[in-house]
């Protein structure tokens, strides 16, 4: 893996992160290469770098709410919620979540996909994160920025611990910043889900 363009360059932690992420060839499907954060989540030490650096950008933002995608944005969301003293809001796979919920549909590289939201959970003029472990083509991303704005809440960035190589260079969804730390080399990566 290397680092993309985050502020951060010769910062050792990034290659703690990317060491501890696993790459599986052809998982869940022939061709993908797989990035693996599950093996991150096994090493306290990389994980609590990629707290502590989601953290030190955040803390001073002014971020009342920390959107995190399902499934693996709850893993990354909640430690970096409650150290910048922001809400947890869960976006959710269709048909999870109760009471009034407000929807978002996606492209997925095969067929669409939906991210709930209970909309009673942002206030209007809130400052919004939203979390996630990969981006890969961002459609997620930018149905989860779509639901926020739709709420009324101000989406101020995104930010995820991988982006695939073909999102290189795009540092922007939907008009909003997108921060990544670390992004797998070309060998790494043939294709996503
Ligand atoms: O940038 P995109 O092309 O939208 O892809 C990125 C999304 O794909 C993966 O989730 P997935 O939909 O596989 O769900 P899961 O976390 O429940 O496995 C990943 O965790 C991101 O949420
Ligand atoms: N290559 C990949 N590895 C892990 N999660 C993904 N989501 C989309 N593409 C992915």
């Amino acid at each position: 893996m290397f680092a993309v363009e985050n502020g951060l360059q010769g910062d050792p932690r990034l290659k703690a992160i990317s060491d501890a992420i696993r790459v599986i060839p052809h998982f869940p499907k022939t061709g993908i290469m797989f990035q693996d954060i599950t093996t991150l989540l096994l090493d306290p030490v990389a994980f609590k770098h990629v707290v502590d650096i989601f953290v030190d950008r955040y803390e001073h933002m002014n971020i009342s709410l920390v959107a995190g995608v399902e499934a693996r944005g709850f893993i990354f969301g909640p430690p970096i919620a409650l150290a910048i003293g922001a809400k947890f809001i869960p976006l959710r796979k269709p048909g999870k979540l109760p009471g009034k919920v407000i929807s978002e549909e996606y492209e997925l590289e095969y067929g669409r996909d939906r991210l709930e939201m209970s909309v009673e959970a942002v206030k209007s003029d809130e400052r919004a994160l939203v979390i996630d472990d990969l981006v890969a083509t961002g459609g997620t991303l930018s149905a989860s920025i779509s639901l926020l704005e739709r709420a009324g809440a101000e989406v101020v960035e995104c930010a995820c611990v991988v982006g695939l190589p073909k999102f290189k260079g795009q540092c922007k969804l939907k008009g909003k910043p997108l921060y990544v730390l670390v992004e797998p080399s070309q060998f790494d990566e043939l294709t996503t889900l």
